[in-house]
């Protein structure tokens, strides 16, 4: 009888710590779930994430999608597969979002908060391979296409890249090279590190101090019609302050002279000549590789073509990747691997612009004429912009 006794208790101990585990184990699952289907995003935020709130619906699922697909087949997991990247979140207000003084060493940059997995709210390291300065850097222009360029690269195995706009040659240059560096997303060998801030390309210490850094580094800066440039710019800014005066108000000085405001840094940003003027004080021409804006939507996996061999990478990234998305009247991306779906740009790339009246545009055209003749001159490429 005692022993009996004894069993029992024995045997309601064992399934009692059983159970604990099978409840344990219910319990982690059960997390894993809510996480991976988003239910997580209700926990309290990192400050980047808070940040990615302000973003597009879509770039906002594109995230989660990144680090889902990351999830789902580790490097270590996949010996054959290419590396995969841990990317980092696109960044659609890029203009906006920097990492910002006093909150970026507490905040974390794009790919870090990817790299453990901190915006599904699990905890998953790489630490695969090291952080580097860029070797390669998208310096401009605004409003040019830098957005769709960093993300049609990211396709490329070799390329990974910070999603946000770093600022650090503009904005943070005070913070240090290490923070810089920091900010980087982990290569390994054989893989570029890159950035896009599209305001170094009219900075004018920014040419410098890139060059302190690594005066290897290799420049790209995307153009764009300026006169269409500058439509964009303003454009982005309405969309921010709806009471803005009109884009001839502050295009010209005064309305009956028709002199251009070149104060006006939408104006001013499109004076490619003179920036790059500047930046060649510091670099060779043969350091850069000016994409055009336009060919950049008209035949993307021909510009991509040269980038890739600008960079020296295999030509990996081409017209199988991209597919015109009738809606949005811009190349998208097809499902990139790993990925259940196609990818367009978030709403604030590629939206429609106020009408301009034609006397203006025409204006800011004869304007513009001997800075582009110029600009097409140094760089040794004609854009056709008159
Ligand atoms: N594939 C694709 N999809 C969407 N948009 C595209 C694409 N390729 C180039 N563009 C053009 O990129 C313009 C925005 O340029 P940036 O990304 O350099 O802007 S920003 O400076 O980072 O804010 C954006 O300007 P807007 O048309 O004024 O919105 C687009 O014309």
């Amino acid at each position: 009888m005692g022993c009996s006794g004894c069993r029992v208790r024995f045997n309601f101990g064992k399934a009692l710590s059983k159970a604990s585990v099978f409840f344990t184990m219910v319990l982690i699952f059960t997390y894993f779930f809510y996480c991976l289907t988003g239910i997580c995003d209700s926990a309290p935020r990192t400050l980047y994430s808070q940040r990615a709130s302000d973003r597009t619906d879509y770039d906002v699922l594109d995230d989660r999608r990144r680090v889902l697909d990351d999830l789902r087949a580790p490097p270590s997991l996949a010996p054959d597969a290419p590396p995969r990247r841990n990317r980092a979140a696109s960044d659609d207000a890029d203009a906006e979002r920097t990492h910002a003084p006093g909150q970026g060493l507490t905040r974390r940059a794009p790919d870090s908060a990817n790299e453990t997995g901190q915006s599904s709210g699990i905890a998953v390291s790489n630490t695969f391979g090291s952080k580097k300065v860029p070797q390669a850097i998208i310096v401009g222009v605004k409003k040019g296409g830098t957005r769709a360029l960093l993300e049609f690269l990211r396709i490329h195995p070799d390329v990974r890249a910070v999603g946000s706009e770093p600022h650090f040659f503009d904005r943070f240059y005070d913070k240090g090279l290490e923070w810089y560096r920091n900010l980087m997303p982990r290569t390994l060998d054989g893989q570029i590190t890159m950035e896009k801030t599209p305001s170094y390309f009219v900075t004018k210490e920014a040419p410098g101090r890139v060059c302190t850094m690594n005066c290897q580094t290799k420049l790209i800066v995307v153009v764009r019609d300026p006169v269409t440039r500058a439509v964009s710019d303003y454009t982005q800014t309405l969309s921010k302050n709806p009471g803005l005066p009109s884009f001839q108000s502050l295009a010209l000085k005064n309305s009956s002279t028709g002199v251009i405001d070149t104060t006006w840094s939408a104006v001013r940003i499109g004076l490619y000549a003179k920036h790059l003027e500047n930046w060649l004080q510091h670099f060779p021409l043969s350091h850069f590789l000016f994409v055009s804006g336009e060919r950049l939507v008209t035949d993307p996996a021909g510009e991509m073509g040269r980038v890739q061999d600008f960079l020296g990478l295999k030509r990996v990234v081409s017209d199988k990747h991209f597919y015109f998305n009738q809606t949005k009247g811009f190349p998208c991306l097809k499902k990139p691997e790993g990925s259940s779906r196609p990818r367009c740009l978030g709403k604030s790339k590629g939206r429609p612009h106020p009408q301009i009246p034609s006397e203006v545009l025409q204006r800011l055209r004869d304007f513009y004429r001997p800075f582009n003749h110029r600009f097409y001159q140094i760089s040794g490429q004609d854009f056709g912009w008159d």
